[in-house]
């Protein structure tokens, strides 16, 4: 589908009411192939309905994965002034340098996955504006980290994978959750990479005080507000994959905040989006839940960098697989039940 490029925060906000759906033809060919495949009725599990809506989005009963594509954005943030997370700023460029040399844990997951890996910084020696002083991001900030992650996205990919590098970006996720979805900021506050349960309430009063700081609830405004250059891309990525008809697995804490912003803004707009694993930072399970999402894979991992989302795409691989390649029934001559 040719869509061309939303400019404007009207053009987005347009765009994200008009969204393309899947299609509806192909996935009810899946689901019919799926009924006759040599197996008891739903003994694939969660497996079955996962390659049914994989060949829903892909338009084709028998679809397959060949390309994926994994991007990590890379996004500096003022509010790690505050002292909010267990490594100095200077250690996003460090492993954005880390990323581009194959010595991550991004990259072998990648290669054992069979997916191409995209790298994206943004503006790293400018970080984002403090959000406890007020937006992080003004229009035009915002608008340029849409716009990259609108054009990080290979065309010729089958499967997305989106995901994030950011010193403390995991207290930008908290304050997006608390804006969203209201409550206490405890309530969405964890430990990111790694600070002591001492060092929580200061980091859960930063996150208080960018919302209340910040009083906008329409989601691109959360999004421009109290989000990261990083996370708004994996954000115009995703919309971007949407009008390509191309499925995406999200990451992790982060990745689901940033994609939050996009439900709030519509309803249907994250219907070709899985979540790949449930972080070990606290609140993750919460915020999938308002969403109504349940993980694939849930292996206690906090890593971010898209490494829970690119772990995934094996388990879609494998549901593909089965669904496209196995016998029917009758082809394998097995007697049905
Ligand atoms: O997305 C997650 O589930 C996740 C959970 C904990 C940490 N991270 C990663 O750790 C960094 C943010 O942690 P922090 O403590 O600096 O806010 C950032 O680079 C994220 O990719 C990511
Ligand atoms: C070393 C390190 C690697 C990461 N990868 C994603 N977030 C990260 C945060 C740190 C601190």
């Amino acid at each position: 589908m040719s869509q061309s490029q939303p400019v404007t925060l009207k053009d987005w906000s347009d765009l994200l009411k008009s969204l393309p759906k899947a299609d509806a033809a192909a996935a009810q060919a899946a689901r019919a192939r799926n009924g006759v495949l040599t197996k008891p009725p739903g003994a694939l599990g969660r497996l079955e309905d996962l390659a049914i809506w994989y060949a829903g989005w892909r338009g084709t009963d028998r679809p397959s994965v060949e390309s994926p594509q994994v991007i990590v954005f890379a996004g500096n943030h003022g509010v790690a002034a505050r002292g909010v997370s267990a490594f100095p700023g200077e250690v996003t460029v460090q492993m954005v340098a880390n990323f581009e040399h194959g010595g991550a844990a991004i990259n072998q997951l990648c290669k054992a996955a069979g997916a191409a890996l995209s790298v994206v910084p943004l503006d790293l020696d400018t970080p984002t504006a403090d959000f406890t002083q007020g937006p992080a991001m003004n229009e035009a900030e915002f608008l340029a980290a849409l716009a990259a992650g609108w054009n990080a996205v290979d065309p010729q990919a089958d499967l997305l994978v989106v995901g994030e590098m950011g010193i403390a970006n995991t207290t930008s996720a908290a304050a997006i959750y608390l804006a969203l979805h209201g409550g206490s900021a405890l309530d969405w506050t964890g430990l990111g990479t790694g600070i002591s349960e001492e060092a929580l309430p200061l980091k859960a009063q930063v996150v208080a005080d960018g919302v209340a700081a910040n009083p906008g609830r329409g989601g691109l405004e959360i999004l421009a507000n109290l989000g990261g250059r990083e996370l708004a891309a994996m954000a115009g990525a995703v919309v971007r994959a949407r009008v390509l008809s191309i499925p995406v697995i999200m990451d992790g804490f982060v990745c689901t905040a940033a994609l939050s912003c996009l439900a709030r803004e519509s309803a249907d707009a994250l219907d070709h989006v899985v979540a790949g694993h449930g972080s070990a930072e606290q609140a993750h399970g919460a915020a999938l839940a308002k969403l109504g999402m349940e993980p694939l894979l849930d292996l206690g991992m906090r890593l971010g960098e898209a490494s829970g989302g690119a772990l995934a795409i094996q388990i879609l691989k494998g549901a593909v697989a089965c669904h496209s390649g196995m016998a029917t029934f009758a082809e394998a001559g097995v007697s049905e039940g």
